[in-house]
C-alpha cells in the first residue's frame, strides 16, 4: 500500500515533458496548425537579409550605377512580408496562451482530484502547504514555459536552422566558421542543463517548503500566539525563504553564467565573420550585400543561441515542477473503487420506509448471490451490522497497532469504544469508516467486505463524526446542509427540529442563517457540535461512527448534544470513539481495546462486574469525577 507522495518523480527530461504533455493532452491540441503558423513567421524573418544583400547588390551598387526604383520596390515587398509575418507570429502567440491555459487547467483540476482521492491517511502524511505548491506554483512554472519558454523554443529552433541554411547559401566558409566558435556550447551545454537541472529541483522543494511552514503558522495561528511561540515560528519561516532564495540565487547565477557564456561567444562570431568577410570580399568572393546579409543571419543564428539558456532557465524549472506533479498523480490511490461492486441496493436495503426492504433475509445471505447482497431485515431498515474478521493494521513504516480483531455489531447497537491513549480506537474507526484498508482480515458491513462496496454508496451508508467536524465559512444552516447533494432549507429546518436543536437556533440572532465565521470561530466547540449532529441527521446514514469530542461544553449545550446524539442514533448502529465513561454506561455494547487488541466487549454492568481492565478504568474514572 502506498501511503508517501514523492517530492518528484524520478522521470529524465524528455520523458518528463512527454509525460506531462500525456497528463493534459489540451496543451498539444492544434499544435500541427501552430507549428505550420511558426514555420511561415520564421520563414518571414529571412526576408530582411536577404531584402538587404539585394538592395545592396542589384539596387545601390548595381552595374549602370545606383537603381532606386529597384530598392524601393524591394523595401516595399519586405514591408509586406513583415507585416505578414508579424501577424502569423500573433496568431501563433495567441494559439499557444489559449491551448497552454487549457492544459494547465486541465492538470489543475486533475491533480486537485487526484490529491483529493488519495486517502486521508496520504494527505496526513504530506505537509498541506506543500500539496498547495503543487497544484498551484509547480503548475505555474509548468505554464510560464509553456507559455514563455514553448513558443521560443519553437520559433527559436526553426530560425537556427534557417539562419543555417541561407548562412551556408551565403558562404559556406563564413557559415563554417560560426558554428566552429559555437561548438564549445554544444559540449558545455548537456553539463551546464544537468547543473541547473538540480538546482532547479532543490528551488522547487524550498518553494513547498515555504508555503508549508507559511501556511502552518497561518492555520495554527491561535495556537503559536497562545504558547507564546511566536519568534520561533518566524524563525522557522525567516529559515525557510532564506534557503528559497538561496535555492533562487544560485539556480539563476548559473543561468546568468551560460547566458554570459552566449553572449561572448556570439560577440566572438561576430568579429570573426567580419574579419574573414572582409578578407573573402577583397579576394572577390563574396559580395558586399552577401556580407551585410551574412552580418544579419549571424544575429539571427545567436539570438536563438543565447535564448536557449533562458529557455533553458524555464525548461528546468517547469521540469521540476512537472515532475512534482506528476509525483502526486503517480501516487496510487490506496482506497479505490472496487472491480466488482456489491450491489447492496439492488437488493432493496435503501427501501428506507421499509415497504421494499426483505424480510427474513440475513446478512449471511447475500454474501454470494451473483454479487447481490440481502441487507438484514430486523425491523429497523436503517441498521447495520458491523463485523470485523481477524483485522490487523500498521501504519505505512510503523508497528502493527491492531493486532487481529474479531467483533460482531448487531444492527442498532449502540456500542462504546474505550481504551487508554493510543490504544487503537481511532484506527478502528478509520478502517471501519474505510478511510483506509485494513493490512489483514476484513471488515464487512451486512456481510459484504468494505472494499466490495462502491465508494458512493458507503459512504451514504457509513457517516463519521469526527471530534471537530469542519465547519465552512458560511451560515449554520448551509454548513448543515452541507452533503453530497443539495439539501433544502425545508430539510435542514427538519433536521434541526428532529434533533430538538430549534431551541438553540431559534435563539440566535439570524437562526439558521446566522454566520460560523472562518472555520466556524464565531460558534463555542459545542455549538460546532450541534451543527455536526445536524450534518450527520441529513445524512441519513446506517452506520453512524461517532468521536467523542473532548472539549469540555457548558451544561445547557451539554444537553442538548446529548438529547441530539440519542435522536441521532436511535434506530441506527452507531459506534462510539468514548472519551467519557458516561458514554459507556450508556450504550448497549462497550468494547474495550488494549494496546491494539480487542480484550473486552459485553454490556457496561456486566463488564464492572467482571474486574477487568475496563472495571479499573471505570472505578478510576469514577474515583477522579464523582
Ligand atoms: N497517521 C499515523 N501514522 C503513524 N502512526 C499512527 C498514525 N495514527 C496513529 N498512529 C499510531 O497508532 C496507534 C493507535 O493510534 P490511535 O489514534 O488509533 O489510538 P487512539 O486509541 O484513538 O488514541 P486517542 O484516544 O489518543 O485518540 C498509536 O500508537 C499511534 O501512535
Amino acid at each position: 500500500m502506498s501511503s508517501q507522495i514523492s517530492s518528484a518523480s524520478e522521470l529524465g527530461v524528455v520523458a518528463t515533458v512527454r509525460r506531462g504533455l500525456q497528463l493534459s493532452p489540451a496543451m498539444v491540441e492544434g499544435i500541427r496548425v501552430t507549428l505550420l503558423l511558426a514555420a511561415v513567421a520564421t520563414i518571414g524573418r529571412v526576408v530582411v537579409p536577404v531584402t538587404v544583400q539585394q538592395a545592396t547588390d542589384n539596387g545601390i551598387l548595381a552595374a549602370g550605377g545606383p537603381d532606386v526604383a529597384h530598392v524601393v520596390l524591394l523595401c516595399l515587398i519586405g514591408f509586406a512580408v513583415l507585416l505578414v509575418t508579424g501577424r502569423v507570429s500573433a496568431l501563433v502567440n495567441v494559439r499557444l496562451y489559449r491551448t497552454s491555459e487549457k492544459g494547465l487547467a486541465q492538470l489543475r483540476v486533475r491533480t486537485f482530484r487526484h490529491v483529493h482521492d488519495l486517502s486521508t491517511l496520504t494527505q496526513s502524511t504530506e505537509k498541506r502547504g506543500s500539496l498547495v505548491s503543487r497544484v498551484t506554483s509547480d503548475v505555474d512554472t509548468v505554464s510560464m514555459f509553456v507559455q514563455r519558454g514553448g513558443l521560443m523554443l519553437v520559433l527559436n529552433a526553426g530560425q537556427l536552422m534557417l539562419a543555417s541554411l541561407a548562412m551556408l547559401v551565403y558562404s559556406w566558409q563564413l557559415a563554417l566558421l560560426v558554428w566552429a566558435c559555437f561548438l564549445p556550447m554544444i559540449f558545455l551545454a548537456p553539463r551546464a542543463q544537468r547543473v541547473v537541472s538540480v538546482a532547479y529541483a532543490g528551488v522547487r522543494v524550498r518553494v513547498g517548503a515555504m508555503l508549508s511552514a507559511i501556511s502552518e503558522s497561518v492555520v495554527g495561528a491561535e495556537t503559536i500566539r497562545a504558547f507564546g511561540a511566536s519568534e520561533r515560528t518566524q524563525r522557522r519561516i525567516d529559515t525557510a525563504v532564506r534557503e528559497h532564495r538561496e535555492a533562487a540565487v544560485r539556480a539563476q547565477t548559473y543561468v546568468a553564467l551560460a547566458f554570459s557564456t552566449g553572449v561572448v561567444l556570439s560577440a566572438v562570431a561576430l568579429a570573426a565573420v567580419v574579419v574573414l568577410g572582409t578578407y573573402l570580399g577583397v579576394r572577390g568572393d563574396i559580395s558586399i550585400g552577401a556580407l551585410l546579409a551574412f552580418l544579419f543571419l549571424v544575429q539571427m543564428f545567436t539570438g536563438p543561441v543565447q535564448n536557449a539558456t533562458e529557455m533553458l532557465n524555464e525548461l528546468q524549472n517547469a521540469v521540476a515542477g512537472w515532475r512534482r506533479v506528476i509525483a502526486v498523480l503517480e501516487t496510487p490511490v490506496d482506497v479505490t473503487e472496487p472491480d466488482e461492486p456489491v450491489d447492496l441496493s439492488r437488493a432493496g436495503h435503501r427501501g428506507r420506509g421499509g415497504a421494499d426492504a426483505p424480510t427474513g433475509a440475513t446478512a449471511a445471505d447475500g454474501v454470494d448471490a451473483g454479487r447481490v447482497v440481502a441487507a438484514p431485515s430486523d425491523g429497523t431498515h436503517r441498521a447495520a451490522r458491523v463485523t470485523f474478521e481477524g483485522v490487523r493494521y500498521a501504519y505505512p513504516g510503523g508497528p502493527e497497532v491492531l493486532h487481529g480483531v474479531d467483533l460482531t455489531i448487531e444492527p442498532g447497537t449502540q456500542v462504546a469504544v474505550v481504551g487508554e491513549t493510543g490504544s487503537g480506537k481511532t484506527t478502528l474507526a478509520k478502517l471501519l469508516a474505510r478511510l483506509m484498508d485494513p493490512t489483514g482480515g476484513r471488515v464487512l458491513l451486512d456481510g459484504v467486505d468494505l472494499r466490495d462496496l462502491r465508494l458512493r454508496e458507503l459512504r451514504s451508508r457509513v457517516v463519521l463524526v469526527p471530534q471537530e467536524g469542519f465547519l465552512f465559512d458560511g451560515t449554520i444552516g448551509s454548513n448543515i446542509a452541507y452533503g453530497p447533494t443539495a439539501r433544502s432549507a425545508e430539510q435542514v429546518r427538519e433536521a434541526v427540529t428532529s434533533l430538538g436543536l430549534d431551541g438553540w437556533t431559534d435563539t440566535l440572532p439570524a437562526g439558521l442563517d446566522t454566520p460560523v465565521g472562518q472555520r466556524g470561530e464565531s460558534l463555542s466547540a459545542g455549538e460546532r457540535q450541534l451543527v455536526a449532529l445536524a450534518r450527520a441527521y441529513l445524512a441519513d446514514a446506517d452506520l453512524l461512527i461517532l468521536d467523542e469530542a473532548t472539549s469540555a461544553v457548558d451544561p445547557a449545550t451539554e444537553t442538548r448534544i446529548n438529547r441530539a446524539l440519542d435522536r441521532l442514533t436511535h434506530g441506527r448502529t452507531s459506534v462510539t470513539i468514548a472519551h467519557r465513561l458516561s458514554t459507556a454506561e450508556a450504550a448497549d455494547l462497550v468494547v474495550v481495546v488494549d494496546d491494539g487488541d480487542v480484550v473486552e466487549t459485553g454490556g457496561h454492568h456486566e463488564l464492572v462486574g467482571s474486574d477487568g481492565t475496563y472495571a479499573h478504568m471505570y472505578r478510576s474514572w469514577v474515583a477522579q469525577t464523582r
